[in-house]
């Protein structure tokens, strides 16, 4: 088979697209495949880390607000669709799969136009604008909640997860902390912004860190790579906890996050998709700022199963984030009881299913 695949901007977009495409590899050495993304988004350095063939489109997203930019993102838009089908003709695909992000929709839309099967994959509860507009001309919409599915063409739905729940699984006990001179006995409380970063998360975490110095857990922190230099300044000037690694960002987190007892984070789909899929309980910062407050919709099918705390952004004070993560780590039956509620939504077969859906388009056509 060969795939094309496109997805990108955040790392929710990437990292699904990138879990496909290695187990697909793994299982069918044979098949070939094609990212198409932009270079501005966190696809370029993460696909091509991989040796995946990637090439670059220049599109830019809407503006939510009326503005003369999206005038000239129209064109871009089309100019991006004459380049994405020239891209198609020469690699001929059996299928496109888009995984989100404004750079699949010429890719998905040129591969409509030229009547490939193609695919998209939205990550979250509530669909963004990309996914809306594309969902008329593709075969199947993949989804990975339930209540996404009002949103799309009903008979073209098909609830599969993220593949990155496939991924993370069976990493246990890999021993991966040792790489940020952490110990492997001792609970983790990991703690990061989404896949690029959050301002109010990093204030709040530099302000606990006197605070976590005395506990029995410690503390991974991920500034998020273009905070990270900001972070290490204050955290100069204030002083270092023995028992906190602070790192700009991890490439291995499918390894990394076995090893951890508890995940303090915004809600993007993906990272929601990781955490149920191994069972940790969580703590949600939803970031306020994404179209239609998306992310407190996805947190809020977590807290209502109890399996995640939700802490929302206006309430987020070192005091408030120390409480929650003793509240989990220092409480067995908590710890438990929230470990099963998030197990019990963890789709791990996702992967296989969303295979299946792409398999199923291509031999509709053939
Ligand atoms: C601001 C914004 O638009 N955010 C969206 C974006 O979030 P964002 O890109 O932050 O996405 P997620 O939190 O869903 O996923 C982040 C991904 O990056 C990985 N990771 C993160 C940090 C790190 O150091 N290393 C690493 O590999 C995580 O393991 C995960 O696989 O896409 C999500 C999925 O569509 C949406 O739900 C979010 O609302």
């Amino acid at each position: 088979m060969k795939i094309v695949v496109s997805g990108g901007g955040t790392g929710g977009h990437v990292y699904p697209a990138l879990a496909l495409i290695r187990t697909i590899k793994e299982k069918h050495p044979d098949t070939q495949f094609l990212y198409i993304g932009t270079e501005k988004g966190l696809e370029a350095n993460i696909v091509q880390r991989e040796n995946i063939p990637f090439k670059k489109i220049h599109i830019t997203g809407f503006k939510r607000s009326l503005s003369l930019e999206n005038i000239k993102t129209i064109m871009r838009f089309f100019k991006g669709v004459r380049e994405c089908k020239k891209m198609l003709k020469a690699f001929q695909p059996d299928v496109v799969i888009g995984t989100g992000g404004y750079v699949s929709a010429p890719v998905v839309y040129a591969a409509a136009k030229l009547k490939i099967p193609a695919v998209i994959h939205e990550q979250n509860s509530v669909p963004g604008l990309t996914n809306k507009f594309l969902s008329r001309y593709v075969q199947k919409v993949a989804i990975c909640f339930e209540s996404s599915r009002q949103f799309f063409p009903g008979q073209k739905v098909v609830l599969t997860g993220n593949p990155r729940a496939s991924e993370v699984i069976g990493k246990k006990g890999s021993g991966r902390l040792n790489q940020f001179g952490l110990k492997e006995h001792i609970p983790t409380a990991l703690i990061f912004g989404g896949s690029r970063g959050a301002r109010p998360i990093n204030e709040a975490v530099i302000k606990s860190l006197a605070q976590f110095a005395n506990k029995p857990y410690q503390v991974l922190y991920i500034t998020g790579e273009t905070h990270y230099g900001d972070v290490e300044e204050e955290v100069a000037l204030i002083g270092r906890s023995p028992n906190v690694a602070i790192v700009p960002f991890i490439h291995n987190m499918e390894e990394v996050l076995a090893d951890v007892a508890v995940v303090v984070g915004r809600a993007g789909a993906t990272s929601l998709a990781e955490i149920t899929a191994l069972g940790l309980p969580a703590i949600l910062i939803p970031s306020p700022y994404v179209t239609n407050n998306h992310q407190e919709k996805n947190a809020s099918v977590l807290t209502s199963a109890g399996a995640a705390i939700m802490l929302p952004e206006k309430e987020l004070t070192s005091q408030r984030l120390v409480a929650a993560i003793d509240e989990i780590l220092l409480d067995h039956e908590i710890l438990d009881s929230m470990s099963e509620a998030s197990k019990n939504l963890g789709m791990p077969d996702a992967t296989k299913r969303l295979y299946n859906v792409l398999l199923s388009v291509v031999n509709k056509r053939r």
